[in-house]
């Protein structure tokens, strides 16, 4: 019995998308869903309250991040990360190996895992997959990532399956690792970079190993959209139908509705947060700029379409006098809207699923948000 249960509820008529319920040890959440991005534990400037209020399911935190600060240790004196952060729904951590990769020439990847310095004093650190579980054990999430290699953007085709075969052996250590399957899920992740026949490999090998749930990494790190999308409809269809798909770090409103025809179920991005510090909202009507000059003087709300408390109290013109100021609230304000703006377009998303519509949902979405 898996801590992770995939329900397949319902095939899209128009597309390859899905309607599915992943039950899990903290709840049970309804895909394809959008999960916002805690780094550190915290969903930058959310409390939970307010993220449970725009209607997130699921967050995910960082192990690498973790296992810097504070350490997953003491996380686990606190009783896990749930109890540390007061988060009493499921959790998702990656394994760090996106955040080791990117720290570039600070590392060195052997077969045993990847060295590498720390990015807060320069001390030197060995993830391996082994080390990957422990440290999401000691966190508690309800899914673990494995410990993989996200192939650099370009690669040559040589070391991308070299680095794919790695990658595989590596989740089968993740797996002989992991004990608590009970209460922990790991899921598996897909590499191949852009290559049709490494993913194919990939995903065949990957898939081999039995497991609750199966990502696809390698994709967001700067190839264009139309190869995304290419490789990403590829990929798929050598995943298993009873099991969830996630597409790792993938969140602007075009790649989640391209994601999701083609078949993924859930997503992860730190776009809408990030934006929201630097003063740019996802609105009905398209991106808005708030900080431009522009809304100086508008008294209108953020986006008349959306329901949330940003929206519900506040004018353009005090959330960009609050970004302008650098004041928190600002952030706070944007944060909540951008976040709401997500979820409640994967809301509409599951609806246009279940009334066999999901195309025209695009259509008219694409009208009002890209003007096209
Ligand atoms: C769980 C850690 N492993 C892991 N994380 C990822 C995070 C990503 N984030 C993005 N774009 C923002 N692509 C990603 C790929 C991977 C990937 O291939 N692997
Ligand atoms: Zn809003």
């Amino acid at each position: 019995m898996y801590a992770v249960r995939y329900e397949l509820i319902k095939e899209c008529k128009q597309s390859g998308a899905r309607l599915g319920r992943l039950h899990t040890p903290h709840g049970i959440i309804e895909t394809p869903i959008f999960m916002p991005v805690g780094t550190q534990a915290t969903v930058k400037s959310m409390t939970p309250e307010e993220l449970k209020e725009i209607g997130s399911q699921i967050i995910l935190s960082n192990t690498y991040h973790l296992y810097m600060r504070p350490g997953h240790e003491l996380i686990k004196k606190a009783g896990g990360l749930h109890e540390f952060m007061q988060w009493d729904k499921p959790i998702l951590t990656d394994s760090g190996g996106f955040q080791v990769f990117s720290l570039g020439p600070l590392r060195k990847i052997t077969e045993e895992g990847v060295e590498f310095r720390s990015h807060l004093d320069g001390s030197r650190h060995t993830i391996t997959p082994e080390k990957a579980v422990e440290i999401q054990t000691a966190l508690g999430s309800d899914i673990m990532m494995a410990f993989d290699e996200c192939a650099p953007y370009p690669a040559d085709r040589d070391y991308v399956k070299k680095s794919l075969e790695r990658t595989t052996r590596w989740l089968q250590r993740c797996k002989d690792a992991h004990k608590n399957t009970e209460n922990q899920a790991l899921f598996g992740i897909v590499q191949g970079g852009m290559y049709k026949d490494l993913r194919e490999q990939s995903a065949r090998e990957i898939t081999a190993i039995d497991l609750p749930g199966y990502a696809i990494g390698g994709l967001s790190v700067g190839e264009p959209k139309d190869i995304m999308y290419d490789i990403l409809g590829h990929t798929v269809q050598f995943l298993p139908e009873d099991k969830p798909r996630y597409l790792m770090g993938v969140g602007s409103p075009d790649d989640l509705l391209e994601g999701v025809i083609r078949g993924v179920d859930m997503f992860d991005c730190v776009l809408p947060t990030r934006i929201a510090r630097n003063g740019t909202a996802m609105t009905s009507q398209g991106k808005v700029v708030v900080r431009n000059a522009t809304y100086a003087e508008d008294f209108s709300p953020l986006d008349p379409e959306c329901d949330c408390y940003t929206c519900r109290n506040y004018t353009k013109a005090y959330i960009r006098h609050l970004i302008k100021a650098n004041e928190i609230l600002g952030a706070r304000l944007l944060t909540i809207h951008n976040l709401r703006f997500l979820l409640k377009l994967m809301e509409n998303v599951r609806i246009a699923i279940h009334e066999d519509r999901l195309l025209d949902f695009k259509e008219e979405f694409f009208k009002k948000y890209y003007k096209k």
